[in-house]
């Protein structure tokens, strides 16, 4: 599962529209960053495609197939998903929480560690803290763990709601280059949202900027450095 077609998508809460007509293409293993300012509904067009939220009008699909004919779960053991929050189970040790997807899809005892192991040295975490709990680890570690427990069942597609956004500067510099080398190693295609705008060029190979639930520029990192459309994308660049 990897290529993403999103089609004429709406979502309202009340009277409030928060996704606007959205349509967007995002190709197999490509990485894209959505990025706007707080409300624009970033977040609300992520959940979208995991069917975390429904939309109101339009269709997602990934793969040609339209997200709305898949069983939720199934579709979900598919994504990685990972939030700033990190949202680790705090009853499970790190160990558990990694293989908590690996154990859902019945994977046997032997290849669920093998798997634990390659995690473990692909976001760079000691070993010794796989019988340790959430509360136990730092953020940077937390996040790692949280990045490890996404890519477990080698998802197609990988979402990130400001993943890095709870860690201190260097310990984010540090994720943001451990992803590529992640993404070239084990490719998936990757949403990425965040609030900046040196982060969303980065990790982009394209980026979404989204205002007021309306994709303002959906264009290469390059061409939105170079040739930014709206006065809105003008003013995140004057940010870098
Ligand atoms: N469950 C909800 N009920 C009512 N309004 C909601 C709900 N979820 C989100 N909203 C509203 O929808 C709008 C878009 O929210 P969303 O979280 O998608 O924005 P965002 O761009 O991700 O924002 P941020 O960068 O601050 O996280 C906001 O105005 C928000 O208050």
């Amino acid at each position: 599962m990897s290529e993403i077609k999103v089609e004429h998508v709406e979502k309202s809460y009340g009277t409030q529209k928060v996704v606007k007509d959205v349509s967007l293409s995002i190709h197999t293993h490509e990485r894209v960053s959505i990025i706007g300012g707080s409300g624009s509904g970033k977040t609300t067009l992520l959940k979208m495609i995991n069917a975390l939220i429904l939309p109101d009008h339009g269709s997602v699909y990934i793969d040609g197939r339209n997200i709305k004919e898949m069983n939720p779960n199934i579709l979900r053991q598919g994504i990685g998903y990972v939030i700033q929050s990190i949202a680790l189970f705090p009853h499970m040790t790190i160990e558990e929480n990694i293989a908590y997807v690996l154990h859902l899809k019945k994977e046997d005892h032997q290849s669920i560690q093998k798997r634990i192991l390659e995690l473990l040295k692909i976001v760079d975490l000691k070993e010794e803290l796989l019988r340790r709990y959430p509360d136990e680890l730092s953020g940077g570690q937390k996040q790692r763990v949280g990045i490890a427990r996404a890519l477990a069942a080698h998802p197609g597609v990988v979402l990130m709601d400001e993943a890095f956004g709870a860690v201190d500067e260097i310990t984010r510099h540090t994720l943001q280059e451990e992803l590529l080398k992640i993404h070239a190693r084990e490719p998936f295609t990757l949403l990425f949202v965040t609030h900046d705008i040196k982060e969303a060029l980065y990790l982009g190979e394209r980026v979404i900027v989204m205002k007021d639930g309306v994709v303002e520029q959906f264009d290469t990192a390059q061409n939105i450095r170079n040739h930014p459309k709206t006065a809105f994308v003008k003013q995140l660049l004057s940010y870098m």
